[in-house]
């Protein structure tokens, strides 16, 4: 059993089916999983308690409130104040919650929310046993908008991808992992992203081995965006940052505050990454169809995403580019726009709605928000364990795409997948902190954490 994040490599997460599956494996092997699985808890709750009083074991009618079953009786054995029941003793050094595990099929039963309120008003931290009650293990949703808000989750067996994105950040506290000894025997659902290297810099390179990047963008009161992208993508190590502003005339500097950023254009440019849409207002749609013919790897945010969304001759130019080569940022309400549903569609199932954007317009979506998304069409789909409330601000997904486009320059042999995946973990990192981040001091951190 350890603590899981920050996490430093890549893990296996396994949905709902893929979890009973190697279970019933498991179990046809060892038959003690459940012997485990309490023990497990216990121990962790050995740590966890504070003060004298009883710990307070509500249990589930199924394996979950097995588990927690097995996990008092252990505590009760180390001479531990144990109560089981599905109201709180006075006083509890720590409540337990194996309510409701991998089997949560609806929304939780009048009894078990009554049980579920006690739990939050009992006064003690909360240790859920695999799942917050009432957190569907595939999405990450509450069923029926209740679920269990855990000071601590011990998830067993597997790692499963409600516990990383929708609101799963939000209820699990902190995590814990026991595999309970067994090793997984199948093709995971989705991988949970860690840390990628940095692309190596060689000693002989020079800026033109580090590529070039397009921005295009920044519409009259928008410029900001733009610029954000540019500088994310320059500190990001791109060897040449242009910047083509649709609402500054040709002469003017293209960011008096960054030097080293150019003006450009798409025909002085036809190699560079494009990052294109940061601010750049409705107009972007006109400049949308050459783009997407001419520039062999792209990156497409903000209104060049609700200009796809508004266009089914855009999304036929995206569908006949070649796989890997397009990436798209949307936020769940620009990805519900592409998908043409709402907001709560898309957030309902993350993954199968990233899932489905990718395959429908053929592109890697990275599809943002607490535990972001990277989906590609035949490829298994990735969430970031990364960042926290720090990253709501403005200008963070100007970061990110500009961070995405500076670091496609530098690995031009990368498809989007990849690039993809790298960014967004570095962006969550990033990210960490508390309190409030400026996207600019986001940029800084993002070349510091390089
Ligand atoms: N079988 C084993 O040996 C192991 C089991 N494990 C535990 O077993 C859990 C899965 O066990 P189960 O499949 O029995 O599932 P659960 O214990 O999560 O729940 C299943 C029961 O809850 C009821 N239920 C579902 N949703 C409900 C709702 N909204 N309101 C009220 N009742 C509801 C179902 O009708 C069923 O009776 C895992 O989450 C994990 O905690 C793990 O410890 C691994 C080992």
């Amino acid at each position: 059993m350890h603590a899981l994040l920050p996490t430093t490599t890549a893990l296996p997460l396994f949905d709902v089916a893929a979890s009973r599956r190697i279970e019933t494996r498991a179990l046809a092997r060892s038959p003690d999983l459940m012997e485990r699985a309490g023990l497990a808890v216990a121990k962790l709750a050995l740590a966890l308690r504070r003060g004298a009083g009883p710990v307070w074991v509500a249990c589930g009618p199924g394996n979950n409130g097995g588990d927690g079953r097995v996990a008092a009786r252990r505590l009760a054995e180390a001479g531990v104040p144990v109560h089981v029941g599905d109201e709180p003793p006075t006083a509890p050094s720590l409540a337990i919650d194996a309510l409701l595990g991998l089997g949560l099929n609806r929304a939780p039963s009048a009894a078990l929310q009554t049980t579920i309120a006690a739990m939050q008003a009992c006064g003690a931290a909360i240790l859920a046993v695999d799942l917050p009650s009432g957190l569907l293990a595939d999405t990450g949703q509450p069923a029926g908008g209740l679920a269990v808000q855990a000071d601590h989750t011990l998830t067993l067996l597997t790692l499963k991808p409600g516990l990383f994105t929708g609101e799963g950040r939000a209820h699990v506290g902190r995590l814990w992992f026991d595999d309970l000894g067994v090793a997984p025997d199948e093709a995971p659902t989705a991988d949970l992203l860690g840390p990628s290297p940095a692309p190596a810099r060689g000693a002989t390179s020079h800026k033109g081995s580090h590529g070039q990047v397009l921005v295009v963008g920044g519409a009259a009161g928008m410029q900001g965006a733009a610029r954000l992208a540019a500088r994310a993508a320059l500190a990001c190590g791109a060897g040449r940052v242009y910047v083509d502003l649709l609402g500054l005339p040709a002469g003017e500097v293209a960011d008096a505050g960054r030097p080293e950023l150019m003006r450009g254009t798409l025909a002085e440019l036809p190699r560079a990454v494009g990052v294109i849409g940061c601010g750049a207002g409705a107009a972007i749609a006109d400049r949308l169809p050459t783009l997407l013919q001419r520039l062999p790897r792209l990156v497409l945010d903000a209104d060049a995403l609700n200009a796809v969304a508004a266009s089914p001759a855009l999304q036929d130019l995206l569908r006949a580019r070649p796989a890997g080569a397009t990436l798209l940022t949307p936020h769940p309400l620009e990805a519900a726009r592409l998908l043409d549903r709402n907001t709560a569609a898309v957030q309902a199932d993350r993954l199968a709605a990233a899932r489905e954007l990718s395959a429908r317009l053929n592109c890697c979506v990275v599809l943002k928000g607490s535990g972001s998304v990277v989906a590609s069409p035949a490829k298994r789909p990735a969430i970031c364990a990364s960042g926290g409330p720090a990253l709501a601000i403005a200008g963070s997904g100007d970061v990110l795409a500009g961070w995405l486009g500076g670091l496609w320059a530098q690995q031009p042999d990368a498809d989007a997948h990849a690039i993809a995946c790298a960014a967004v973990d570095a962006h969550g990192r990033a990210g960490e902190v508390d309190g409030v981040l400026r996207a600019g001091d986001l940029i800084e951190r993002l070349a510091a954490l390089r």
